[in-house]
């Protein structure tokens, strides 16, 4: 793959950005790549370990004469440093973002944005329970869907420009709304997340009553719900204050769901229980035979059927 971008700014030097800059690095896709951090811990950490051809000290040096510039701050943190950024734009280039969100994010980003930048909002959805500037890998993209989430009138080159450069980074791409972004992210990421934040938080509240049985005797299940309940609470707070209505509706649907089971439980009805577990059991074959989970360990795929 070759260059797509002379000059690329990062904003915010976190997880998604060092595993952006490793895979600019190894597939070429970019001249120079600045960066910038708002700590200054951050920003020497970043020097130390050679991530970003250049740590800038202010978010308008690094996004000076640049191409494209990814906001890859915490959603609440955007129109923030879209405000600050906006007067040293150069005419012609590129905003995006790698937010979890998109409405909010676009509303808080665009109002700030002068005529003759094009703003392209997207989403990678890849990443890992952890953050900072050496939580990154060239690899965190591979096979992994990025939505391009452009806003009306946009202009189509620069959409399949940086459609290209995602897909440089090993990344496979889709446009979507912003709003059909947002619902499908609260069903499949943002609720999750909720869910096992609230699982972590009962069994804690659990173990001051039975010591460290939690801990020491916890299943592969549960595991998984430490994994995740583990990710940055920066991040995860901006994320629910900004997808508000979709993910309080997904709760809404989850707790009915919930309570149905609850009573099945409680009147004994296996019937109810089993036919459950038979309709979502499916939903995760199907995903395996579509060939969609690259986390699936082999022996998944060997035992199917
Ligand atoms: N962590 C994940 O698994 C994924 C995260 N995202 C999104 O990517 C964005 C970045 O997330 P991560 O890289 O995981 O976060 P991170 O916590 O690893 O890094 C965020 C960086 O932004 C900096 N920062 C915070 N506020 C700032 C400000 N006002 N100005 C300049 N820098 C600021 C922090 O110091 C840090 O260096 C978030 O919007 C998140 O929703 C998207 C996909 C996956
Ligand atoms: O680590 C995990 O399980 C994730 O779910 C990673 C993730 C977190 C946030 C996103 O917006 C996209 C992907």
């Amino acid at each position: 793959m070759s260059q797509v971008y002379d000059r690329v700014a990062l904003i915010g030097l976190g997880l998604i950005a060092s595993s952006m800059f490793w895979a600019i690095k190894r597939a070429g896709l970019a001249g120079e790549v600045t960066g910038f951090a708002r700590s200054a811990e951050t920003r020497e950490t970043a020097r130390e370990i050679g991530l970003c051809d250049r740590v800038c000290d202010s978010a308008a040096e690094a996004v000076e004469g640049a191409d494209l510039v990814v906001l890859c701050v915490p959603v609440g943190a955007m129109g923030a440093v879209a405000a600050e950024i906006a007067p040293v734009l150069k005419p012609g280039a590129t905003v995006s973002d790698v937010g979890s969100v998109k409405k909010d994010v676009i509303d808080a980003v665009a109002p700030h944005l002068p005529d003759g930048v094009h703003f392209v909002p997207a989403h990678p959805l890849a990443g890992t329970e952890h953050s900072g500037p050496r939580s990154g890998f060239a690899e965190l993209f591979e096979n992994r869907f990025t939505l391009i989430v452009p806003v009306e009138g946009t202009d189509r080159e620069a959409v399949e420009r940086l459609e290209q450069f995602w897909q440089g980074m090993g990344a496979k791409t889709e446009e979507m709304d912003a709003e059909h972004h947002d619902l499908v992210l609260a069903v499949t990421s943002h609720a999750p997340h909720l869910i096992a934040y609230t699982m972590v938080g009962v069994a804690d509240d659990l173990r001051r009553v039975t010591d460290s049985e939690v801990i020491r005797y916890s299943a592969a299940g549960f595991r998984d719900f430490t994994r995740i309940a583990a990710s940055d609470p920066t991040m995860w707070r901006d994320v629910f204050l900004h997808n508000k209505e979709a993910t309080l509706e997904i709760l809404g649907r989850f707790t009915e769901e919930l309570f149905a089971l609850q009573r099945a439980i409680r009147t004994g009805d296996g019937d109810h229980l089993f036919d459950y577990f038979t309709r979502t059991r499916a939903i995760r074959r199907g995903i395996i035979e579509a060939g969609q989970d690259t986390d699936a360990p082999d022996f998944g795929r060997v035992k199917r059927g």
